[in-house]
């Protein structure tokens, strides 16, 4: 095996054991808030850029549809898929307001919003996370670095403890499975 793909796994393990010791505690409040969310009848809304836009989609679609327990259908929306919407609105008002629109329109006070962004600093994220806070949303970050400006408008900021964009993402899905996990055995 090339050594470079040996450090990427050792790089990855690492991440993983140092996100398990940094965010344990703060990943179980995490679950608790989602759950409490999903049983009262509030909605899960997820937005980010790129790879994080997938990984919303992804975390959505297990709540929506199902994770591994047979369940109810959960709501929850990714603000990343409708084209007409992502297009009128960065047209229209900025790609930096994407997200916030989305916000504005759909959420209300005790849906928990979670925005993804490995620096913690996309300003369309931010703007969602700023204007959901507002509302009275609940704002969950999964980010990574120095957590970025997330760390000021997020009621838990989950950093994950790395500067490279594949592992911070790598831990998001991972932390997103742990939720969607939490919610399964929680109804
Ligand atoms: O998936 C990757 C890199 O692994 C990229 O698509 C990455 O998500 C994009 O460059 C994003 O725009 C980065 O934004 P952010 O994570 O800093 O908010
Ligand atoms: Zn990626």
């Amino acid at each position: 095996m090339p050594q470079d793909i040996k450090d990427i796994f050792d790089n990855h393990i690492n991440v993983a054991k140092n996100t398990f010791e940094n965010l344990k505690k703060d990943i179980e409040q995490t679950c608790s808030l989602i759950v409490k969310c999903s049983t009262s009848g509030k909605k899960i809304i997820l937005f980010g850029n790129g790879g994080s836009a997938a990984d919303a989609q992804h975390i959505a679609a297990e709540f929506i549809g199902r994770f591994v327990k047979e369940r109810r259908s959960l709501p929850a929306i990714a603000l990343t898929t409708d084209t007409s919407a992502l297009t009128a609105i960065s047209n229209d008002y900025g790609y930096d307001r994407v997200f916030e629109r989305q916000v504005l329109g759909l959420a209300v006070a005790g849906d928990v919003l979670i925005g993804l962004s490995t620096s913690g600093n996309s300003p369309n994220v931010i703007n969602a996370l700023v204007a959901g806070k507002a509302i009275g949303c609940i704002t969950i970050g999964l980010s990574g670095r120095d957590g970025g400006q997330m760390n000021s408008c997020c009621d838990v900021n989950l950093i994950v403890p790395s500067d490279i964009t594949a592992r911070v993402q790598e831990m998001h899905i991972l932390i997103g499975h742990i939720i969607c996990g939490a919610v399964d055995d929680a109804i």
